[in-house]
């Protein structure tokens, strides 16, 4: 599994994840734990063009804040685990309830594919969705997919291939907040990035240590200690 790209699967619950998942890897999958946490998660492998690809299928959530286990698990495994690619799969039914998600994960990672699926359901509903602006606007590929119905998968993976292989280059978008939460942000950035260097977005970090992210801090303070552990 070493020599396998990794991918996670993000997204709202109910969009398709485990249905795009269940496509891709067909029944190579396995069930497992991470970082000593209690939430299953599947892992699937698959190939495309010669390469091999390891699929994480993170459960459902609606943030990547500490409000859950949930969102813990999926917000743990894109910091710290740092796969390789993460799609973010969103209902194209729903598209600005889901973007919040898609949002936060442009700000820890930037390697990201947003696919916009159901889209069978969007056409029905006459909602019709410029994927092209949406691309320039998120500094990220967009793909518009019907797991259910497999169309848009050819496409989206030769986009994983390329974004993977640095092909198409990402770079999400920067969300620019108000001016005293960009002062907070400058003023605790360097203390972050000298306490972290490049293991955690220091400029995700530093948000979410204004926030005031309790469970944040205790996973920090426990992959510290392990990593001590290890030296
Ligand atoms: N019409 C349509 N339905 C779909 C499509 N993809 C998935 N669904 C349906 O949407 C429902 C939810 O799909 P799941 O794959 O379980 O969604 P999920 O994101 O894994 O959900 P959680 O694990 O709860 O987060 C199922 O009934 C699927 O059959 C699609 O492209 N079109
Ligand atoms: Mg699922």
């Amino acid at each position: 599994m070493d020599n396998k790209y990794r991918i996670a699967l993000a997204g709202n619950p109910n969009t398709g994840k485990s249905t795009l998942f269940n496509t891709l890897t067909g029944l190579k999958q396995h069930t497992g734990n991470w970082a000593g946490k209690t939430v299953e998660m599947k892992e699937g492998t698959f190939s495309h063009k010669g390469k091999s690809y390891s699929m994480i299928d993170l459960p459902g959530t609606y943030s990547l804040f500490s409000n859950s286990l949930d969102e813990e698990t999926a917000r743990n495994y894109i910091v710290f685990e740092k796969p390789d690619l993460t799609i973010v799969v969103l209902d194209g039914t729903a598209l600005e309830r889901n973007m919040n998600l898609a949002l936060q994960v442009l700000e820890v990672t930037e390697k990201v594919i947003v696919c916009i699926n159901l889209i069978d359901e969007a056409e029905k509903m006459g909602i019709r969705i410029n994927e092209k602006l949406m691309m320039r606007r998120l500094g990220v590929p967009v793909i518009k997919i019907s797991a259910r119905n497999k169309t848009g998968l050819p496409m989206l993976l030769d986009t994983i291939e390329r974004v993977i292989s640095g092909v198409i280059p990402c770079s999400p978008i920067k969300i620019t907040y108000d001016e005293e939460t960009e002062r907070k942000i400058d003023s605790l950035l360097p203390m972050v990035q000298k306490v972290f260097g490049e293991r955690v977005p220091a400029r995700w970090l530093s948000l979410r240590l204004l926030d005031g992210d309790q469970t944040l801090l205790e996973e920090l303070k426990y992959r510290n200690g392990i990593k001590e552990a290890l030296s």
